[in-house]
């Protein structure tokens, strides 16, 4: 029998994650703010439900992909919101970064009215969520994760329960953390390569071939050396991550001045407005202050 699945934000990971499940057989019922990014997922076959509360209504567990805390907070809160109709038998699956105290606030809203909660931030970006290959990070009610195992299973390649509500955020802070440091070292090493007269073309082959050879490195070099900045990861959220990182750092006592520097690189490319490029765009502040 098909599942009914809600879907609420179909930013670049809601659409292509929501896709997979329409393709796979599951029947969907989306919400996005902006109603009219609804029409393409309807063209596939989707329901649309005319608010949060609309979709868990109709639906046995909804599944959110956000921008950041306050939206992820706003769709669960606010009039027409998740909580009008969450209760008991239904259950509600957060997917957007977020920091462990939004998510516990969800996850104590949801629960006090008798649903369940599951906070699953993932892994990967606009190429592995379209072609299912994210890597989920779960926590929380563990009958809700293997509830929703047959949807992670569309969504993903790997699925991770890491225990109480929290963990799934602090794990996808931790890891874009280290992204984002790494491309600022990348986009440092670029510049570098260039400013002393290497070809860079050059480094990202010789990158590729050692150590520290990555699907990122090997995927965004090449456009960033053209200045193309497409986004998959919009920036404005890598330095949310960022942000939310330290704040993690900061509540644990943990110096990390690799994080903060690179967190202001993020910080002064949002104040040139670059913060929907992806968050390569990085490299074009590193870049303006070679000279
Ligand atoms: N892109 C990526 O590579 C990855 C992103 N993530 C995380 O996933 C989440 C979504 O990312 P992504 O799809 O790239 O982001 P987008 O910016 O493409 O989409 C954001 C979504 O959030 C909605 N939204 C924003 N503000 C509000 C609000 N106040 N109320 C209701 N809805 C709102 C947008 O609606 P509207 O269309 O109306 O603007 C849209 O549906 C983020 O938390 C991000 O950090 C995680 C892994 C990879
Ligand atoms: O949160 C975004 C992660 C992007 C990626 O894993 O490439």
């Amino acid at each position: 029998m098909e599942m009914e699945v809600g879907f609420l934000g179909l930013g670049i990971m809601g659409k292509a994650m929501s896709m997979n499940l329409i393709k796979s057989g599951f029947k969907v019922t989306v919400w996005n703010r902006t109603l009219s990014k609804c029409d393409e997922l309807v063209e596939l076959g989707a329901s649309i439900g005319e608010t949060p509360a609309a979709v868990v209504r109709k639906c046995k567990f909804t599944i959110a992909m956000l921008a950041d805390p306050a939206s992820a907070l706003s769709v669960v809160f606010d009039k027409n919101g998740v909580l009008e109709e969450i209760g008991n038998g239904k259950g509600y699956i957060d997917m957007s970064t977020v920091d462990p105290e939004t998510s516990t606030k969800i996850h104590e809203a949801i629960t006090s009215k008798g649903g369940s909660f599951l906070e699953a931030p993932v892994s990967g970006s606009k190429q592995p969520a379209e072609a299912g290959q994210l890597v989920i990070l779960a926590a929380g009610d563990k009958a809700l994760y293997e509830e929703a195992s047959k949807a992670f299973d569309v969504m993903g390649k790997k699925s991770f329960f890491l225990g109480q509500i929290g963990n799934g955020a602090r794990m996808k802070l931790v890891v874009n953390m280290i992204m984002g440091s790494m491309m600022n070292a990348f986009s440092e090493g670029l510049v570098l390569a260039e400013g002393s007269g290497l070809n860079p073309h050059d480094l990202l082959d010789v990158l590729d071939l050692g150590g520290i050879a990555n699907p990122m490195f090997r995927g965004k070099g090449p456009n960033m050396l053209k200045s193309n900045h497409t986004p998959a990861f919009p920036l404005k959220h890598q330095q949310k991550d960022m942000r939310l990182a330290l704040a993690l750092g900061d509540q644990n006592a943990l110096s990390m001045p690799v994080a903060a520097a690179a967190n202001e690189a993020f910080k002064k490319a949002r104040s040139m407005g670059l913060g929907d490029l992806d968050f390569s765009a990085v490299y074009e502040v590193v870049k303006m202050h070679k000279d």
